[in-house]
C-alpha cells in the first residue's frame, strides 16, 4: 500500500509522535468494554512503530487510566505513553498531576451520588447501564434495542445533570453519553505529549467525536486521521481499523528507512 503524500512527508520528520485513540481506532467496538483488545494487525503496527527510530507511540483515550492499562495490556516497562480520561490522567504522571484521590471530598461525594441517581434512571431502559468513571460516569446504550428507549435514558440523565451539575462536561460518543467534573480534552493531551517528547510532528488517529478535539488542534506538518465516517477535521480518512493498521505499518516501514 502506498502512503498518502502527507503521511510520507510526516515519516521524514526528525522526532515523530504517533498518538492513537483506543476504542474503535485500534480495538473493535464490542458489547463488554473490558473485553476490548487491539486487533492483531493494529497491535503489530503499534509494535512496529515502537521499534522505529525517533518515534514515540501514545494512547490517548476516554478510558480511565486504570482500565486503559488493562485493555492495552500495558505495564511499567512499556515505552508507550498513556493519556486516560480524555487527557485528565497520564502515565507516567508528573508531580503536578491531580488524580481523583486528590479531588475535593464534596466533589467526589457528588460524583457518587449522581452516578447512583443515573443508575436508577438507566434501569428504566432495558440494556442501558452506567460505567463509573474516575471523574464522573457514562451511560452506555449499545445494548438498548429500541432507539426511543435509549433517547429517553439520555434525556432523563441530561435533565438530572442540567439541574445538579450544569458545569460538568458532557461528551457524546458511540452509544455512550459521559459527564465529568474534569474538563480536559484530547487536544490538551496531545499538546502535553508533543512537549514531553519534543516531537517535530504528530500523527493523531481517532474515530469519535471526542477525538475531534485533538484533530482540530493539530499543527501544520501534523497529520490527522479519521477512522470511519462522521464529520471531521482530519485530512486523511480510512475506512476502519484494518486500513488504519496498514497505514501505521507503512509509516513504521518508512521510519525504518531513516536508519539506513
Ligand atoms: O477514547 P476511546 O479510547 O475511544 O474510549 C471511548 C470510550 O470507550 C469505551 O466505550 C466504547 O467502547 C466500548 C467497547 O468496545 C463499547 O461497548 C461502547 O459502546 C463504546 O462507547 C469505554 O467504555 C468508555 O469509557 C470510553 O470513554
Amino acid at each position: 500500500m502506498s502512503l498518502a503524500p502527507a503521511v510520507a512527508a510526516l515519516a521524514r520528520t526528525e522526532r515523530l509522535l504517533v498518538a492513537l485513540d483506543f476504542d474503535g481506532t485500534l480495538a473493535p467496538l464490542i458489547d463488554e468494554p473490558m473485553a476490548a483488545r487491539m486487533s492483531a494487525d493494529a497491535r503489530a503496527a503499534v509494535d512496529a512503530l515502537v521499534r522505529a527510530p525517533a518515534t514515540t507511540v501514545a494512547l490517548v483515550s476516554g478510558r480511565t487510566l486504570h482500565d486503559l492499562r488493562i485493555i492495552a495490556e500495558h505495564d511499567d516497562a512499556s515505552p508507550v505513553l498513556l493519556a486516560g480520561s480524555h487527557g485528565a490522567e497520564h502515565w507516567p504522571a508528573s508531580d503536578d498531576d491531580r488524580d481523583a484521590d486528590g479531588a475535593d471530598a464534596a466533589l467526589l461525594a457528588l460524583r457518587d451520588d449522581l452516578r447512583r441517581r443515573a443508575e436508577a434512571l438507566a434501569a428504566q431502559a432495558e440494556g442501558a447501564w452506567i460505567e463509573p468513571k474516575q471523574f464522573g460516569f457514562a451511560l452506555h446504550t449499545r445494548l438498548v434495542a429500541d432507539p426511543a428507549h435509549a433517547a429517553r435514558a439520555h434525556d432523563a440523565i441530561a435533565g438530572l445533570m442540567a439541574v445538579e451539575a450544569p458545569d460538568w462536561r458532557r461528551r457524546d460518543g458511540h452509544d455512550i453519553l459521559e459527564y465529568a467534573f474534569r474538563t480536559e480534552g484530547k487536544d490538551g493531551a496531545v499538546a502535553r505529549l508533543r512537549e514531553r517528547t519534543g516531537a517535530t510532528a504528530v500523527l493523531f488517529a481517532g474515530d469519535d467525536v471526542t477525538d475531534e478535539d485533538a484533530l482540530r488542534s493539530l499543527e501544520p506538518g501534523d497529520v490527522g486521521v479519521r477512522v470511519g465516517g462522521g464529520a471531521t477535521a482530519a485530512t486523511v480518512r480510512v475506512d476502519g481499523i484494518p486500513e488504519l493498521a496498514a497505514l501505521l505499518s507503512g509509516l513504521a516501514r518508512e521510519r525504518d528507512t531513516l536508519r539506513e
